[in-house]
């Protein structure tokens, strides 16, 4: 019971911590201690999930770095999010977010996942062989079977100088303490040489402990930042694999795929006809409505559509909770007049543009694995103390099922708006840009998890606003 006492007291810390900043607008980055705080009790979820999806693991694959230098150096820089200031900002009481921000340095890292055969190495290669002006570090996990050989191809021709092998298991199981080896060695061996990694995990990989590593792992979170997870789906064989029913205690890989998935990309289009894409499109924004969605063949997307995406950094909360995503990766505003919130059973509002996805009611529910998304909009300011007792306690008993969130929330007393992210129980929060003085003050949070009820969580945030 302690770690599950400290989550919220820390959560109640963090938050107190910014309503003590409420007299200075700029100050403020005590949510930052409460992601350090996480990281004893992110170990042990992440050895839970271990022994849970062992089940999906093979024995016997392959894992690979491949470093890519092609292209000439282009130092990635971005500015460190509030948060991630606990890497090397001292906490003041009256520090200037604005100034004091460091330059995040660290190495960004896209996981690319989707199911067996979904078209990741071919992504993968279209990468390496794309002028985009990065070098690039890859990880491969493969299984044992497949012709390694042939899908280096690529990355050989686009210069891999160095290759590392692992052949004992998958990278979301047995294999992820050489991840956390690999990526240190990399960083300690070649920091300088590429300016991005990508990993690509077997196609049953479950994501969710490989996203935990970037978090739970001080030798890579101080180096390293998670930048974004890529789901690759085959447009013909998605439908069955989600439909598959599991023993109990099993995870369905092909529904955890899309549900972490920052970027969806929809491939195999060329093998079946546009009801069906409509049909699977339809399928993984009811899992998913948070990710940016693109169909296409062969992995032929845009190179910034799945590097630097941005998908944990809180700056870009903005874009991912704002609206509904258009498959070409934009987002449309709602009209804000009304409260509202979606799910795929209950959907309550009318748009001026009618996308395929707002109709949620096509498909049939039978083997509904129970993961889907959450959107509240709501017009209000929050009670801080409401809030804290709301979200902490949400955490403490959901934290399981809540695979991820991200809100943009409008809290009494302060000024600035107030951002978070999360993955289970992993909470980055932070004060982000002023509120402006004629904006109305519209919190947006997004849940995707298994089992939500969407009234309910409405209903409990609903009565934190004063
Ligand atoms: N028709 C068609 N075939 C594709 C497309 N994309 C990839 N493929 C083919 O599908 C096969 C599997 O693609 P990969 O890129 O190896 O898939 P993967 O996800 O890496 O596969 P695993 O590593 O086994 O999980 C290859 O023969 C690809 O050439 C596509 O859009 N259309």
């Amino acid at each position: 019971m302690a770690p599950i006492a400290s989550v919220s007291m820390d959560m109640a810390a963090a938050f107190m911590g910014l309503a003590k900043s409420r007299a200075s607008p700029l100050s403020s980055v005590n949510a930052t201690l409460f992601f350090c705080r996480y990281r004893p009790r992110i170990v042990a979820q992440t050895r839970k999930f271990l022994s849970s999806s062992s089940s999906s693991s093979a024995a016997s694959a392959n894992s690979r770095v491949v470093f890519s230098s092609k292209q000439p150096r282009k130092c990635f820089s971005r500015r460190f999010t509030v948060s991630s200031a606990t890497t090397s900002a001292p906490e003041t009481e009256d520090s200037d977010v604005m100034t004091k921000i460091p330059p995040d340095n660290r190495i960004p890292a896209t996981i690319i996942t989707g199911f067996l055969g979904s078209g990741k190495t071919t992504l993968l290669n279209h990468i390496l062989t794309a002028d985009h002006g990065k070098r690039i570090a890859v990880i491969e996990n493969e299984y044992g079977e497949v012709d390694i050989d042939g899908s280096l191809v690529a990355a050989k021709a686009a210069g891999a100088e160095d290759i590392i092998m692992l052949n004992n298991g998958c990278l979301c199981c047995t294999v992820r303490g050489d991840l956390v080896r690999m990526i240190s060695e990399l960083v300690a061996k070649k920091k300088g040489n590429f300016d991005h990694i990508v990993i690509e995990t077997t196609g049953l990989a479950n994501p969710a402990p490989i996203i935990q590593t970037f978090y739970a792992e001080d030798q890579i979170f101080n180096d390293v930042k998670l930048d974004g997870v890529v789901t690759l789906v085959d447009a013909k064989h998605v439908g069955f694999h989600l439909d598959e029913v599991k023993p109990k205690g099993v995870v369905n890989e092909a529904v955890e795929q899309i549900a972490y998935a920052d970027r969806i990309i929809v491939n195999k289009t060329d093998l079946v006809r546009e009801p069906e894409v409509a049909s699977v499109v339809e399928r993984i924004k009811s899992i998913n409505r948070m990710a940016q969605l693109k169909r296409t063949q062969y992995g032929q997307v845009d190179l910034d559509y799945v590097l630097g995406i941005g998908g944990f950094d809180l700056e870009r909360i903005d874009s991912a909770v704002e609206a509904d995503h258009s498959e070409d990766g934009h987002s449309h505003e709602h009209d804000h007049h009304h409260d509202h919130h979606h799910d795929h059973h209950h959907h309550d509002h009318e748009h001026d543009h009618t996308h395929e996805h707002h109709d949620h009611h096509t498909h049939d529910h039978t083997h509904d694995p129970g993961v889907s998304s959450v959107s509240i909009v709501c017009e209000g300011t929050l009670d801080l103390e409401k809030a804290n007792m709301w979200l902490g306690t949400l955490l403490l008993e959901r934290s399981e099922d809540i695979y991820r969130m991200k809100g943009l929330l409008s809290v009494d007393g302060m000024n600035e708006r107030f951002v978070f992210q999360g993955v289970h129980d992993i909470f980055q929060g932070s004060p982000d840009r002023l509120w402006g003085s004629d904006e109305p003050r519209i919190n947006k949070l997004v849940f995707i998890g298994k089992n939500l009820d969407a009234k309910e969580l409405e209903k409990g945030f609903k009565s934190c606003l004063l």
